[in-house]
């Protein structure tokens, strides 16, 4: 239902700054897929997150939603079918608008926005069953103002409100990386929640290894710009942080010796 096809992203062309982020990424997710990505810094994780919503358009190649080419669209025509949670928990939703009204914005994505936040009633009752889900007691806070949620429990309302208005596809950008490890493994609880019950296809990105072999049913490794490890869920049972760190040595270097043989 997502698929890249040789896709390449180069920042700065032809220049001393120039960086290849992306080359020749092929990738193809199937319904409900949950896949985590880990990689190095600068590796193409966040660019392939930015290719997939539409925020960056590539250099080559495409990108396939449901079958439709959707490479050149813009980021906010596909707000409707794809929902984003990022690291920071102060970017998902507005600080000084209430949980309802942060909701209303959420709830109105995809279809004509009007600028009014009023709330009726049958609204305010789905908000609250919404977030009772998330079991911390946000259902009877829905005026109160986001900016006062600690960040875990804007986090999670991010992630509710990513998922409002059922995408086809989730991206999550370490969106558990700010938080401390209790209320991490909270919001990875309710996202792995939220993705079953949704059947959400959903692509997570991760520094934290364990993290990755625990949560979905397929790992991508990147470095450098490229995929160089996918393992489905067979092959992921099993691994270890240490197993998945030998098989990045272990292709690094052969990735290194292929390019000195190239030379
Ligand atoms: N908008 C941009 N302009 C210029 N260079 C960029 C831009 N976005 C990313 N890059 C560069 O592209 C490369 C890949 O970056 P990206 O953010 O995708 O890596 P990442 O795997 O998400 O890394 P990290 O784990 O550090 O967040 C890096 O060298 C980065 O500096």
């Amino acid at each position: 239902m997502l698929k890249l096809d040789r896709v390449d992203q180069t920042f700065f062309p032809g220049t001393v700054n120039e960086r290849r982020a992306l080359r020749g990424i092929e990738l193809d997710l199937a319904e409900g897929d949950f896949v985590t990505v880990i990689g190095s810094n600068g590796a193409g994780k966040s660019t392939v997150l930015n290719v997939i919503s539409g925020e960056l358009t590539p250099d080559a190649g495409t990108v396939r939603i449901d079958g439709r080419d959707v490479t050149k669209v813009k980021d906010y025509r596909r707000a409707d079918v794809v929902g984003r949670v990022f690291q920071d928990p102060m970017a998902g939703t507005a600080p000084h608008l209430t949980i309802e009204e942060n909701m209303a914005i959420a709830d109105k994505r995809g279809t004509a926005r009007l600028l009014g936040r009023g709330v009726s009633n049958a609204k305010r009752r789905r908000f609250a069953e919404e977030l009772a889900i998330l079991e911390l007691g946000l259902e009877d806070r829905l005026k109160a103002k986001v900016g006062l949620l600690s960040g875990g429990q804007r986090q999670a309302l991010s992630l509710l409100m990513a998922t409002f208005s059922d995408p086809r596809i989730l991206l999550l950008d370490e969106h558990t990386a700010a938080l401390d490890p209790q209320r991490a493994e909270l919001v990875t609880r309710l996202t792995e929640q939220i993705v079953t019950d949704k059947r959400l296809t959903t692509l997570m990105v991760t520094h934290n290894m364990d993290q990755a072999l625990r949560v979905g049913n397929r790992l991508v490794m990147m470095h450098d710009g490229r995929i160089i490890l996918d393992l489905d869920e067979e092959q992921k049972r099993g691994k270890t942080v240490a197993d998945l760190l030998s098989e990045f040595e272990k292709i690094k270097g052969a990735t290194l010796d292929d390019k000195t043989l190239l030379q």
